[in-house]
């Protein structure tokens, strides 16, 4: 058996690259985390049998460079971006300096180190408004703020890498990344939150009065808008499936990642209702800019080309792992002790 390489992981400290991470060393894979530590959580990472972790962030060149040679880094999964959707509309600069500058400095450095594979973490919202749902991968890419456009431009970016350098990558565009890890290892946590399914369980909790729902006069069944939610531990098995077609000789694609089915905000509510038995007080805002009526993914070319199957597709599955984690993550700290 070959030796399988060591693979650099940036944000592996954070909610999709810790669950990589997780699944990397399943598959056995020596695994190198690079976070900065803004947005993960070292506790997702430390400890974990072949996984180093380095606290830094992509944008330090020495760094990146030291990282690359000292622990003979084979691949990369590239997961170090911000994702606030919001946010980037108010202050773009962040996500272009972070999400595009901050990766051509890590892509400049594995061209240097002569890393010839990478797997990058991008999302449906390069597809910007939906013209028809599900969306497949050859639907146009026009993004409706800075932070879909960043993910777009370092998609751009891997193309010419690849004409010019012969870098190969593969890009997944995630639909709504949903759950945790089904042994409940790692999940969910952004701080501040504003992901639809955590706070409607940190109200389940009793964290939260209530959860507000954006928007009840949308073009859809019940008003409220549809999303297709993947379990983040498919997605993981994704990645590394992803890193395996590169390391067979596959060429640079792209593939879509979501179960090609849709739930609006208040079939997730009811569906959180029954999974966690609970009730949860509702309130009706108005939409939040930005947000298109329904985003759906046809993810059959991950399916056809790298033998994808998602293993939780049911969204009390999916529900059901995320509540869990946040029973266990908020469990009263003199329990927690006990
Ligand atoms: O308090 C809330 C939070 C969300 N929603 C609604 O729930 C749905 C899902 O919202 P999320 O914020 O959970 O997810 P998004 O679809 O906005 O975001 C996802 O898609 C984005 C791109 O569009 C980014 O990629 C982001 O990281 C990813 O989680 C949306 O219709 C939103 O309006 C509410 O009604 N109330």
């Amino acid at each position: 058996m070959t030796e399988k390489p060591v693979v650099l992981v940036t944000g592996g400290a954070g909610y999709i690259g810790s669950h990589c991470v997780l699944a990397l060393q399943s598959a056995g894979f020596p695994v190198v985390v690079l976070d900065n530590l803004v947005y993960g959580h070292r506790e997702f990472v430390e400890g974990l049998e072949a996984v180093t972790c380095v606290w830094g962030d992509i944008s330090d060149r020495a760094l990146v460079d030291q990282v690359l040679s000292q622990f003979q880094v084979g691949a990369v999964m590239h997961f170090a971006a911000y994702a606030y959707v919001g946010e980037s509309v108010g202050n773009p600069a962040k996500y272009y300096r972070n999400n595009v500058v901050g990766t051509l400095t890590l892509l400049e450095a594995m061209l240097a180190a002569q890393v010839p594979y990478l797997v990058f973490s991008s999302t449906c919202a390069t597809y910007g408004i939906p013209q028809q749902v599900p969306i497949s991968e050859d639907h146009p890419q026009h993004p409706i703020n800075p932070y879909g456009m960043s993910k777009l431009m370092v998609e751009q970016m891997l193309t010419d890498f690849d004409q010019a350098y012969g870098l190969r990558s593969v890009r997944f565009r995630y639909f709504n990344a949903a759950g945790a890890d089904p042994l409940g290892r790692v999940g969910e946590d952004h701080q501040p939150e504003t992901h639809l399914i955590p706070l409607v369980l940190l109200t389940a909790l009793g964290q939260r009065e209530d959860i507000t729902i954006f928007g009840t006069d949308y073009d859809t069944p019940d008003g409220t808008c549809i999303r297709d939610y993947i379990h983040v531990t498919d997605l993981a098995e994704a990645h590394v499936l992803g890193l395996n077609y590169l390391l067979d000789g596959g060429s640079t694609n792209v593939f879509n990642l979501g179960n090609g089915d849709g739930f609006s905000v208040r079939q997730i509510i009811q569906a959180a209702q029954e999974v966690t038995q609970r009730s949860i007080n509702v309130q009706f805002g108005s939409r939040r800019p930005g947000d298109p009526a329904a985003l759906i993914g046809q993810a059959q070319r991950a399916q056809k080309v790298l033998q994808w199957k998602p293993k939780y597709p049911e969204i009390d599955t999916i529900l059901d792992h995320a509540w869990r984690w946040h029973l266990q993550r908020h469990r009263p700290k003199d329990e927690a002790q006990g």
